[in-house]
């Protein structure tokens, strides 16, 4: 067993002695070291106990894989500026915390999102997901560089009650999820991918060059959902392994709420936050990858040197840059973008990087930031306002931020694109993919460009090769 129950117990009780003084709930939260297991199998194992209150999160550079199961507090919002409140509930949680004292670097963690268009009213998919949906998990499994590996256990603790009733709860919880026994399969489920009215896309891209070329925005990302029918329930654990397998150098995140499950691989960092040092990505323009070396190369050459795409990057790196500008002391931007390789695609990249004073929060930099041109648009209000208007379906968590923010108020969130909702209890799901539309757009391109960000997820799903 991981956890020395007399050791947990102590925390728990000195969180309700404090809860007891404050006369508010105290966040309990202690971290021990455990032996490896592999996330995808813990995640899987809490399957029966948690479904519909699990997270998992890997970082793009392999470094940091966190999977939450339970929640010790949800903080839900559908109010406009849910990160704000967010935040404010976060500080007070995280002031009072109870930890014990072996592992202080490991506080509580706070997991989740906010949805793309806090404007848009969620459809009856999203709902359950509100404005902005954030899980302190009750179990979290931290692996940190591959090796060092964590359990932690939150609770909310509101008084005395039932310390040893909720003590051998948590016991046989723990002991389910660190358990190997079903292993997670690799099973491929006969899917078919249906799109959702295609002709109407080429239309709404042709109606936002127009826009364009009027000078009512200069660039729009425009998305568009695909359906996925799977003949049997999907398991997102096997989904969670395929991408692990395929998208090497992307984030893996899963996020569930109730009967909906948002998942993905997205390349696509936001921000960064470690101590004074903050880092986000300008990730926009693509192009296919090569057969051979030679091909993959030439590809590379003409994208980088692309005048549209080089737009459309151009746009996000100014952002981003006027962003950091306003709230970090230095910036460092360099002056040509880089390619970004994907299994499928690649991208111009330019990093950003920022010093900032140690109370700046990464949600801020969220708040600030989302949603940069390569997800909305430029100038951000009036590109908003043609998604609204043109887009006749809700993005829901597509295209916004979803990661963690720790109790130091550093984290990492990425932008949750290359993702899908499955839904209909796993035999339902929607893929969504977009692009950025500046006045030189052709809608076949911009089509064939969505149909490579579709492939990692319809790989995921299908289990097939589709190379
Ligand atoms: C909007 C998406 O990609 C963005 C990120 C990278 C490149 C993009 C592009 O070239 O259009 C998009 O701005 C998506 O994958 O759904
Ligand atoms: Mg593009």
């Amino acid at each position: 067993m991981a956890v020395q129950l007399s050791n947990l117990k102590a925390t728990l009780l000195e969180a309700a002695q404090k809860a007891a003084k404050l006369e508010e709930g105290v966040l309990a939260s202690h971290t021990v070291a455990i032996d490896y297991i592999k996330p995808s199998q813990f995640f899987h194992n809490g399957k029966e106990l948690f479904l519909g209150k699990r997270f998992y999160w890997k970082n793009a550079d392999n470094t940091k894989v966190m999977v939450g199961q339970g929640l010790a507090h949800t903080f839900q919002s559908s109010e406009p500026n849910a990160l704000f409140s967010i935040e404010k509930e976060w500080k007070r949680l995280t002031k009072q915390v109870v930890m014990n004292d072996n592992l202080p670097e490991f506080g509580p963690t706070l997991f989740g999102g906010i949805s793309f268009d806090e404007k848009v009213e969620p459809d009856s998919n999203w709902s359950p997901f509100s404005n902005g949906l954030f899980y302190v998990p009750q179990f979290m499994l931290s692996i940190i560089e591959d090796e060092k590996v964590f359990l932690t256990i939150n609770l909310y603790v509101q008084g005395f009650e039932n310390i040893d009733q909720i003590l051998s709860k948590l016991t046989a919880q723990e002991n389910q999820l660190l358990s190997c026994e079903e292993h997670v399969k690799n099973e491929s489920f006969s899917t078919t991918f249906e799109e959702v009215n295609p002709s109407n896309w080429y239309a709404q891209v042709e109606e936002v060059v127009d826009r364009i070329q009027k000078g009512e925005a200069e660039k729009v990302v425009l998305a568009r959902p695909v359906r996925a029918d799977f003949s049997s329930a999907i398991e997102t654990a096997t989904v969670i392994e395929r991408l692990t397998e395929q998208q090497t150098n992307s984030y893996i995140f899963v996020l569930e709420a109730l009967e909906q499950c948002f998942i993905g691989a997205t390349p696509e960092r936001l921000i960064v936050k470690n101590r004074e040092e903050v880092k986000s990505t300008c990730l926009a323009g693509s192009i296919s990858r090569g057969k051979t070396d030679k091909e993959d190369a030439h590809l590379g050459n003409l994208l980088l040197n692309d005048e549209k795409n080089r737009k459309e990057h151009e746009y996000v790196v100014k952002r981003i840059q006027n962003a950091f500008v306003s709230l970090c002391d230095d910036v460092y931007v360099p002056n040509y973008p880089t390619l970004l390789k994907m299994k499928d695609i690649q991208h111009l990249y330019t990093p950003v990087i920022g010093r900032v004073a140690l109370n700046q929060s990464i949600l801020s930099f969220v708040q600030l930031l989302h949603p940069t041109p390569a997800l909305g648009g430029e100038p951000v209000e009036e590109a908003l306002s043609i998604i609204r208007q043109v887009e006749t379906w809700d993005r829901g968590f597509y295209g916004a931020p979803i990661g963690f923010v720790d109790m130091h108020g550093d984290g990492e969130f990425a932008v949750a694109i290359r993702s899908a909702l499955i839904t209909d209890r796993g035999k339902r799901s929607y893929l969504f993919a977009g692009c950025g539309i500046v006045d030189s757009s052709n809608p076949q391109a911009e089509w064939e460009e969505t149909e490579l960000k579709l492939r990692p997820m319809k790989r995921a799903f299908s289990g097939d090769d589709l190379s």
